[in-house]
């Protein structure tokens, strides 16, 4: 099929007439086949010259739109074209058979081809005037005093609608399935780019708000049931990384928070003089060093743990499970381990300024606390590590 099926550039994958195109191509494809068949079996079975050339007929119209729409790729043309050969042929076949052998079941494929291929308005006109007509002709029928037979006919009939319809449906899964899975992941896509600082690959200032206002309502709803653990050692649950993370838009954090019992720290951090930085080397160093240090500062950290970008030169790490004495040695560490980097050649030195989740806390307090911690490194000299 997919040697037979055209892929036209000027519609790919992500063209809105993408599905329409495809579906013409299929359905040329299965309306040729079938009308060949049904030809020979009419011809050679039911030695039926009326329905063989009604088939032919068929047969040559689907060529036709086929070979021009391979040619031109026009949709619209094309999509008319095959509703209204689709739609008269059945209705030609139905009306010759009077509505005998089931000849009307073919009608129902009519709106199955002519919604998708022609839209809704155009495609409910003409399913109603295709079921109209197979009205009327049940209606003869009623009057017809003859008793209707049953004929092998009936049974080829059945039988080749259902599997026209089989095929119809599948594509039309398959089309809602890719449509479904594109939007899911265009929302992923768009969801991580509100979260993630474009600069650095860390998680952004909106991602830490919502983190932590998750974090410490479930901390303020278990500290009322649960002492607090008090080791970084105890097994604790986590929170997503941001660089380099697989899927952040899914932290593990949401899973395993309702398990949450243990001490929150916050820290903020802040490069020391970075505006020299900037003035003395340029803003694109200035960058590179915000890059180069975010993933410093990561490789230092638990998986557990979580490390924002604030802004400008501002990152905030939330430590979980991590007592005030743990967080103290943690990011004295943290700071004498940047200080011995060379990043981009120069040397820097960050001040931190840590604040403990204390049972009062909202996420807006913690972080006004570490902020205040920073101010206080800052004043004491930099280069250091303060606690509110
Ligand atoms: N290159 C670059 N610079 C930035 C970015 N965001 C903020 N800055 C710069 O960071 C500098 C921050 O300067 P200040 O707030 O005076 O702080 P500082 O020079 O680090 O001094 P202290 O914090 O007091 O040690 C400013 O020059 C900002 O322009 C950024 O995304 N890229």
């Amino acid at each position: 099929m997919k040697f037979w099926l055209k892929q036209f550039a000027q519609y790919p994958p992500d063209h809105p007439d993408y599905w329409r195109v495809q579906l013409i191509g299929y359905t040329l494809l299965i309306t040729m086949s079938y009308f060949f068949i049904l030809a020979l079996i009419n011809l050679l079975y039911f030695n039926s010259l009326e329905y063989t050339l009604l088939d032919s007929v068929g047969l040559c119209i689907s060529f036709v739109i086929f070979y021009h729409f391979r040619k031109t790729g026009h949709v619209q043309i094309a999509s008319w074209a095959t509703t209204i050969m689709v739609s008269s042929l059945i209705m030609l076949f139905a009306i010759s058979a009077k509505g005998q052998s089931y000849s009307l079941f073919w009608s129902t494929l009519v709106p199955l081809i002519s919604f998708f291929l022609i839209g809704r308005k155009w495609g409910t006109l003409i399913s109603c005037l295709t079921f109209a007509v197979c009205a009327f002709l049940v209606y003869q029928q009623t009057q017809d005093p003859e008793p209707v037979t049953i004929r092998t006919q009936a049974l080829f009939n059945i039988i080749e609608v259902c599997i026209a319809q089989v095929l119809l449906i599948r594509f039309y899964e398959k089309t809602r399935f890719s449509g479904y899975k594109k939007l899911a992941l265009r929302n992923l896509e768009i969801q991580k780019m509100a979260e993630t600082d474009k600069l650095t690959g860390l998680y952004n200032r909106d991602k830490l708000d919502k983190v932590l206002e998750q974090l410490l309502t479930i901390k303020a709803v278990n500290n009322d049931v649960m002492p607090d653990s008090d080791s970084r050692d105890n097994k604790s649950p986590s929170i997503d990384k941001g660089v380099d993370d697989k899927n952040p838009t899914e932290p593990r954090l949401l899973k395993l928070i309702s398990r949450f019992q243990s001490p929150i720290s916050v820290v903020m951090i802040d490069i020391d003089h970075f505006k020299r930085i900037n003035d003395n080397h340029g803003h694109l160093v200035g960058d590179k060093v915000l890059c180069e240090l975010a993933h410093i500062l990561q490789s230092q950290m638990r998986n557990d743990d979580l490390l924002v970008r604030w802004g400008g030169e501002e990152f905030v790490m939330v430590l979980l499970n991590t007592t005030l004495n743990d967080t103290i040695e943690l990011t004295e560490r943290l700071r004498q381990y940047v200080a011995k980097q060379n990043i981009q050649g120069l040397a820097l030195t960050i001040s931190l300024g840590v604040a403990q989740y204390n049972s009062q806390d909202s996420a807006d307090s913690i972080l006004e606390r570490a902020d205040k911690a920073l101010y206080k490194a800052k004043s004491q000299g930099r280069n250091c590590v303060a606690v509110a």
